[in-house]
């Protein structure tokens, strides 16, 4: 099936979101806010997968350090997901925008009739005007938060499953680093923005480490992996600095920006 060309699926990362002191970057939701909200005003569908629910939830209930039981990251991520919609509610609305929350686990896509249900849900949303915002349902399922053997892993392979879900046509990644270098570059300094990758192979996959912030999960890796999942299925891929999300703008019109991976 042909992908909607004017469909773009967007993801960010919860180290784009909150800042150092693992608050949340308030300029940042709105800058993504307003970009997304322009866009949809040229003709676009966008629909966005956001991370932060649980980096913004320790903050609000005041943990001191980052949670590691499952039940205390799933009672942060309840609580990180109402902020993280209001902040949303309040920034698309001021660019006079109406949102949804999607809140998915692996089995829900399992499942043909679920999944048929999903697919119709967002055609619903985008078809009135609304901007799907997808995360996981970390609260319910704990297979995403924990498991090596998962099929979203995290917000990276989750956003490229909503974009072949919903046959976008593009996928941008937005991150804390400019794109896809030859090495970790907080590893090592001189390491080298690569502009277009054709083919996700075994070689490209040596390139990349885990994850840079702390506030970060899965790093490069499971970039890869989602990138690998949406190019196959005819979709292009791109990492980008979520610091300027106004490089949408290039990004349709097809100027180089970040890391682009082919759609094969
Ligand atoms: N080859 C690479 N190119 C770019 N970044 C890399 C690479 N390998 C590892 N990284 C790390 O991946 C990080 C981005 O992933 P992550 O911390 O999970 O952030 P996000 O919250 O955006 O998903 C970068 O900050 C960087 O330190
Ligand atoms: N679902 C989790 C995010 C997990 C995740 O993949 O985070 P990130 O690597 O920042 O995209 C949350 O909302 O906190």
């Amino acid at each position: 099936m042909k992908p909607y060309q004017n469909r773009i699926v967007v993801k960010v990362g919860t180290s784009t979101l909150t800042n150092e002191l693992g608050k949340s970057d308030l300029r940042c939701f709105d800058r993504l806010a307003c970009v997304l909200s322009d866009i949809q005003n040229m003709g676009y569908e966008v629909i966005l997968v956001s991370s932060g629910a649980i980096a913004v939830g320790r903050n609000k209930l005041k943990m001191k350090t980052q949670p590691t039981s499952m039940r205390h990251k799933q009672a942060a991520a309840a609580v990180g997901q109402c902020s993280i919609m209001f902040l949303y509610d309040k920034f698309f609305g001021d660019y006079d925008k109406t949102i949804g929350q999607i809140l998915l686990n692996a089995e829900d896509i399992e499942q043909e009739e679920k999944k048929d249900n999903l697919i119709n849900t967002f055609d619903a949303l985008l078809e009135m005007g609304a901007i799907p915002i997808v995360n996981e349902n970390d609260s319910v399922s704990y297979t995403e938060i924990e498991s090596n053997d998962r099929l979203f892993g995290d917000n990276d392979m989750l956003s490229s499953v909503v974009a072949v879900l919903c046959r976008a046509s593009k996928l941008v990644i937005f991150s804390d680093i400019d794109g896809f270098y030859n090495c970790d570059p907080r590893l090592h300094p001189d390491a080298k923005l690569i502009e277009e990758i054709d083919k996700i192979d075994d070689e490209v996959y040596k390139l990349a480490g885990g994850a840079g912030s702390r506030r970060g999960t899965g790093g490069m890796r499971t970039k890869l992996q989602a990138a690998a999942l949406a190019t196959s299925q005819g979709i292009d891929t791109i990492i980008t600095n979520g610091k300027n999300p106004a490089a949408l703008y290039d990004i349709i019109e097809g100027v180089p920006v970040g890391t682009k991976f082919k759609a094969q």
